[in-house]
């Protein structure tokens, strides 16, 4: 199949190099030059050589094109978005000229950004598929080599419209990406983990991320019983949202359970902290001002923070905790963050409706 992904991080490289050794014909499209740019000269130059190492092997593969040129999303059957979800409005505005009637577009995490799909692109033709989290937890850890920590053994989705489901349903089987179909776009956006476990945990180990200066890893130590109980908080706070949204009740560990194993009977507390646990695991956070507070207290709890305010859900956890990583980052991040305004309410309207169905 022909596929294009959109961004060449972490996540971008890691399913391009997985879908290509699989057999699809993968285009791999740098979105900017904010970041990874030494990856990206490398793969230029050795007209795609990328390698992914896992589970002690390094199997290598060629992508069928590296660029720039986002136009060459046109000709791609399957598009994945694979950028930092704060840069997604203003992607999905820039590339909104280049869909054709017909594809596929995961948006790998979603967070809702189908509302910037129907705001920005005439999605009549489109099938707009959001995933709770990356597929893969992974680093490039030197330029042409991806280094795979965990593959989620199971990758829930939300479909827009629901009722293409069955249509496109054979084109995701054959990604073979481990793909589970959820009733409600709505959960995958919700249930996506950093949303809770890194805001929460990167918060608190802000004194630990710039004592060691980065030589840290989070999962590793921050989640004593004390943090547990503020995400917990966080958690049913979340839970309340999604409840007020018609959605079912499913806890971060439930979620997360769901992702990681396939043994169903085990304790979903259990199963995070063995994922947590994991030696495989990449360190991090190594600075305060990353991603794991500078995308997800904007992009997640600004917008649980709004749909609350909506809901008349309270969410006062949500709140400290945007306030906290403000003032540690020194700017306002719910100036930056998602919110129903900027989704826009007749875009999140259209998406509520079709869940309902
Ligand atoms: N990596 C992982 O293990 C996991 C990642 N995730 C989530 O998956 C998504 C991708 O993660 P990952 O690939 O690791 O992220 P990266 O930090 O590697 O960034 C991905 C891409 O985002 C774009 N980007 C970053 N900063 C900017 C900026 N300032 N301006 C414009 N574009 C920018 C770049 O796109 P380009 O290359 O096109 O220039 C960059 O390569 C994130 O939402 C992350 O939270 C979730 C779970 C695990
Ligand atoms: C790899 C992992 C799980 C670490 O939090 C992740 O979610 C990320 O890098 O965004």
């Amino acid at each position: 199949m022909k596929i294009a992904i959109l961004g060449a991080g972490n996540g971008g490289c890691a399913v391009a190099t997985d879908l290509s050794l699989k057999g699809h014909q993968v285009s791999l499209l740098k979105t900017s030059n904010s970041m990874h740019n030494e990856n990206y000269d490398y793969l230029v130059e050795t007209k795609g050589l990328i390698s992914l190492f896992e589970d002690g092997r390094t199997r290598t593969t060629r992508l069928y094109q590296v660029s720039k040129d986002l136009s060459l999303l046109a000709e791609a059957e399957v598009v994945i978005i694979y950028v930092q979800t704060n840069y997604h409005e203003a992607l999905i505005q820039r590339v909104a000229p280049y869909f054709k009637e017909g594809q596929i577009v995961i948006i790998n995490p979603g967070y809702f950004s189908t509302a910037y799909m129907l705001k920005y692109c005439d999605c009549a033709g489109l099938t707009i598929v959001e995933a709770e989290s990356s597929f893969i937890d992974c680093r490039i850890a030197e330029p042409g080599i991806v280094k795979v920590g965990f593959r989620n053994v199971r990758n829930p989705v939300g479909v827009y419209p629901k009722q293409n489901l069955e249509k496109v349903r054979s084109k995701l089987d054959a990604l073979d990406c481990r793909l589970v179909y959820l009733d409600s776009l709505l959960e995958a956006s919700l249930h996506n983990p950093n949303m809770i476990v890194h805001t929460v945990g990167a918060v608190m180990s802000i004194p630990r991320i710039e004592k060691t200066q980065g030589d840290y890893c989070m999962y590793h130590e921050v989640f004593t019983p004390s943090v547990w109980r503020i995400l917990e908080q966080l958690d049913k706070e979340k839970m309340d949202v999604l409840e007020a949204l018609g959605c079912k009740r499913m806890p971060y560990v439930e979620a997360c359970k769901y992702r990681n194993s396939l043994d169903d009977t085990r304790d979903g507390k259990e199963v995070f902290f063995w994922y947590a646990a994991m030696p495989t695991r990449a360190k991090g956070p190594i600075v305060v001002d990353s991603r794991y507070i500078a995308e997800d207290v904007p992009q997640g709890l600004v917008m649980l923070e709004s749909l609350g305010k909506k809901l008349n859900v309270a969410t006062p956890v949500t709140f400290s905790l945007i306030e906290l990583a403000s003032y540690a980052l020194g700017r306002d991040l719910r100036k930056e963050g998602r919110t129903l305004e900027g989704l826009g309410e007749e875009n999140i309207k259209k998406i509520l409706d079709d869940c309902l169905i």
